[in-house]
C-alpha cells in the first residue's frame, strides 16, 4: 500500500464524457464510490473535476453564431450546478458531504487569497468534508484561463502539501510513443532528473481535454521537483485509485525529490514579473550545482531590468536570456544596482526563497 494520507484526485474532461460529449453519470457514480472507499480508509481528499462543460450541453442548446468563449462560459455555468449536484447526491449515498470550490488563476498569484484558500481548505478536510475543485469558467477567459485543469490540480496539490497528485485521464498513463500504436507501452517510473518527454508524447489531445499529454508531462514533473508524487492513470478502468495504492495497477509514477518548503512551492507557481536579473556564468552554475544550496550574491549578477522593492518576485535569467528560476528580493533594485558585481554583499536573493526551474 503506498504510504499517502492527503491525496489530490483529477477527474479530466474525457473520463467524465461521453463519445457523444454527454456527461458520463455512470463514471461519475463509480469514481465518487472509489473516493468514499479511500475516505473509510481514512485518507483525505480532495477532487479537481472537470466536467461543467460536458453537464451543461446536455442541459441547454446553444444559441446560434455563439463565439467559442461565450458558449463555453454558458455552458461552464450551466453545467456546474448540474455536476456538483450530482456529486452532492451521489457522495450522500456514501454518507459524505462535498463543498464547491471554485477559482482563477488570480487566487493563486495574491498571496492573501492563496492563504484565504489555503486556510479554508484545511477546515473543510478537519470537518471530512470533500471539495471539489474546478476553475471558474464564468469569470476565467482567454488569457486569464489555466492551461488546463492540470494545472490547477498541480496548484492545488502544492498548496496544500499533498503528499500525492493522483490524473485520471482516459490513457493507462505515459506511453512511450504514440498510445495508438500496438507496439507502445507505458513508462511506468520517471525519476526526478527524469528524460525530456516531449520526444514521446504527441501533442494531440483527446476528444474533450484541453490541454493535451505534454501540458499534463511538464505540470507532473513540476509537481514532483516540489516534493510530491505524481500519478497518471486511467479513469475509465472501474476501482482505479484504490487499486492505484495498493500498486495493483499500471500507471506513470514521477517519482518525487525532496520535499519543497511551502514558500518555494508558492514561488513555483507564481506568475511572470517584469523584474529580471541578469547572471553571468559562474552564478548560473553555482545556483544549479547538483545538492548545494546556494543563494544568489551580487558579485554573480551582469544586469537588472525592471523595479523591484524588497520581497518583491524577481525573474532570473542567465547570460544568454534563458529563465533559471525565480526569487523574492533580499532588498530593493536601487540597492542592488549600486552592489551589481562586488564581493563581499549580502545575497540579492536567499536560497530559501529561491526556486529554479533550469536544470544543467
Ligand atoms: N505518449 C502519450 N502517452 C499517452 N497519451 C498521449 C501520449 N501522447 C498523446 N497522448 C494523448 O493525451 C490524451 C490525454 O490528455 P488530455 O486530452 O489533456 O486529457 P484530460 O482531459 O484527461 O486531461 C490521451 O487521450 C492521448 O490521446
Ligand atoms: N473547467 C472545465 C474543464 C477544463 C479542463 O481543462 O479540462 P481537462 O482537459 O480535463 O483538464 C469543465 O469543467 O468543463
Amino acid at each position: 500500500m503506498l504510504p499517502y494520507r492527503r491525496l489530490v484526485v483529477k477527474i479530466g474532461s474525457n473520463v467524465l464524457t461521453q463519445a457523444d460529449g454527454l456527461p458520463d453519470v455512470a463514471r461519475q457514480a463509480e469514481l465518487v464510490a472509489q473516493v468514499a472507499e479511500l475516505k473509510r480508509q481514512g485518507l483525505e481528499i480532495i477532487v479537481v473535476s472537470s466536467g461543467a462543460v460536458a453537464a451543461g450541453r446536455s442541459l441547454i442548446t446553444l444559441p446560434p453564431r455563439a463565439d467559442a468563449v461565450r458558449s463555453r462560459q454558458l455552458l461552464a455555468a450551466v453545467g456546474q450546478v448540474r455536476l456538483l449536484s450530482r456529486y452532492a447526491e451521489l457522495l450522500a449515498q456514501h454518507e459524505l458531504l462535498c463543498a464547491q470550490v471554485l477559482v482563477t488563476k488570480e487566487d493563486f498569484r495574491d498571496r492573501q487569497h492563496y492563504q484565504n484558500m489555503q486556510n479554508c481548505f484545511q477546515e473543510l478536510l478537519q470537518c471530512g468534508v470533500v471539495p471539489i475543485v474546478n476553475e471558474n469558467d464564468v469569470v476565467s477567459v482567454t488569457e486569464l484561463m489555466f492551461t488546463d485543469n492540470d494545472e490547477l490540480a498541480g496548484l492545488v496539490a502544492s498548496m496544500l502539501n499533498a503528499d500525492a497528485l493522483l490524473i485520471l485521464s482516459n490513457v493507462d498513463g505515459i506511453y512511450d510513443g504514440d498510445p495508438s500504436r500496438p507496439d507502445a507501452r507505458v513508462i511506468e517510473h520517471i525519476a526526478p532528473a527524469g528524460p525530456d518527454l516531449s520526444g514521446f508524447v504527441q501533442a494531440t489531445r483527446s476528444q474533450f481535454g484541453r490541454g493535451g499529454m505534454l501540458t499534463k508531462c511538464s505540470m507532473a514533473q513540476k509537481v514532483a521537483r516540489l516534493g510530491i508524487s505524481v500519478h497518471i492513470a486511467n479513469g475509465k478502468r472501474d476501482g482505479v485509485l484504490p487499486a492505484l495504492l495498493r500498486e495493483e495497477v499500471v500507471n506513470t509514477w514521477f517519482q518525487p525529490s525532496k520535499r519543497a518548503s511551502g514558500t518555494k512551492k508558492w514561488l513555483a507557481h507564481a506568475q511572470l514579473t517584469q523584474a529580471t536579473v541578469h547572471v553571468n556564468a559562474g552564478a548560473r552554475a553555482a545556483l544549479l550545482a547538483s545538492g548545494q544550496a546556494t543563494s544568489l550574491l551580487p558579485v554573480g549578477i551582469t544586469r537588472l531590468e525592471g523595479e523591484f522593492a524588497k520581497g518583491d518576485l524577481v525573474r532570473l535569467v542567465d547570460e544568454a536570456g534563458h529563465p533559471l528560476g525565480l526569487g523574492l528580493a533580499e532588498y530593493g533594485a536601487d540597492k542592488a544596482r549600486e552592489r551589481l558585481g562586488q564581493h563581499g554583499q549580502r545575497p540579492l536573493v536567499h536560497y530559501d526563497y529561491l526556486f529554479l526551474t533550469a536544470a544543467d
